[in-house]
């Protein structure tokens, strides 16, 4: 066990006897739902005396034990002082129904609201998003954390151009090569996926669900429906990437066989790509190797308008995808 998850641990046992009960409407007024999780619902509140906005997450007790509730809080009040990961803001308390922690608001909600279905975003954005939680996600790992539920509803905004994003939601958040259990995700790494039982949780997990959350914000879609054997899209993708390792920077080469779901990248984008979705996971690079991949166009000129078309077509329509 790393130094920093040892200190979770001791953190989440030292202050389970201390938590305060409190009735949420002494301190704050509740203003309106952020949002819904697996685990519990999110509230937009402000602190009556002071007016600070904050998000308060609210667990139900009776699915919740305390120590996985100390630990999601401990380790975003501890281990998040990173601009781009949700903060809490050292305000806990139980109520009789519910476990409750303040953390940071995106005031803009999250980055599922704005991926367009197959449109996505604006390429901007997404190099902007792309460049933040590659350092978000480098310091989790620095202190020894891996992610492992990174998907466009866990990256909150703080503005409406994406120039400010925070990571959050850290319960499925683990020490490294620590034994874990497969989950079903779009987002999972083929090596999760196949063993479907106990495999070591590697940083590698956030590198490849990085990948298809990138993918998914320039397109609105996923690359493939599962990295099973019998995927079709994904057997093209393997074909291609185990083609040997991508061309160092600055290449032109044109890259022969390309996947058809990456032929509307461009050479850098494609290269990205093939970092952080590289199906071993030892060879798989680490987020912040990603980042040299940024500044210049990822996709090509006759996709950039298709999507220009797309955009303006589907501007004032709503829709959210993908999930
Ligand atoms: N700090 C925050 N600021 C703004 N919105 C938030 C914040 N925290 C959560 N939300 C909103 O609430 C939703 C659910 O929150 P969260 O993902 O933390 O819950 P969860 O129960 O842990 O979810 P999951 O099912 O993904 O594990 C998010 O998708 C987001 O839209």
């Amino acid at each position: 066990m790393c130094a920093a998850t040892k200190l979770l641990d001791e953190l989440c046992h030292l202050t389970a006897q201390s938590l305060t009960a409190m009735d949420t409407s002494e301190h704050f007024q509740v203003l309106k739902l952020l949002g819904e999780g697996s685990y519990g619902k999110v509230m937009l509140a402000v602190h009556k005396q002071r007016g600070t906005p904050m998000a308060l997450k609210f667990f139900p007790r009776e699915s919740t034990s305390l120590l996985s509730f100390l630990r999601e809080y401990h380790l975003s009040l501890t281990f998040c002082a990173h601009p781009s990961l949700t903060r809490a803001l050292g305000i806990a308390y139980s109520t009789p129904s519910h476990y409750v922690f303040a953390q940071q608001a995106g005031l803009f909600g999250d980055l599922y609201d704005v991926i367009l279905p197959e449109v996505g975003v604006e390429e901007d954005a997404c190099q902007r998003v792309v460049s933040q939680l590659c350092s978000a996600l480098s310091h989790l790992h620095s202190l020894g954390f891996v992610h492992r539920d990174l998907k466009p509803e866990n990256v909150f905004l703080c503005d409406s151009d994406c120039r400010r994003v925070k990571l959050g939601d850290f319960g499925m958040a683990v020490g490294a090569r620590v034994p874990e259990v497969w989950y079903s995700s779009p987002y999972c790494a083929p090596e999760s996926e196949i063993a479907r039982v106990w495999v070591s949780v590697e940083t590698g997990t956030d590198s490849w669900a990085l990948g298809i959350l990138t993918y998914a914000m320039l397109t609105g879609s996923h690359p493939w429906a599962e990295t099973a054997s019998d995927c079709r899209s994904y057997l093209k993708y393997r074909e291609w990437s185990d083609g040997g390792p991508p061309p160092p920077p600055p290449a032109t080469v044109v890259v022969v066989g390309v996947a058809p779901q990456f032929a509307r990248f461009t050479a850098p984008a494609r290269r990205f790509f093939r970092t952080l979705l590289e199906p071993r996971p030892r060879l798989r690079g680490r987020p912040e190797d990603a980042l040299s991949y940024l500044g210049g166009e990822w996709v090509t000129e006759e996709e950039r308008k298709r999507l220009e078309e797309e955009r303006k077509r589907s501007r004032g329509k709503e829709g959210r995808s993908p999930k």
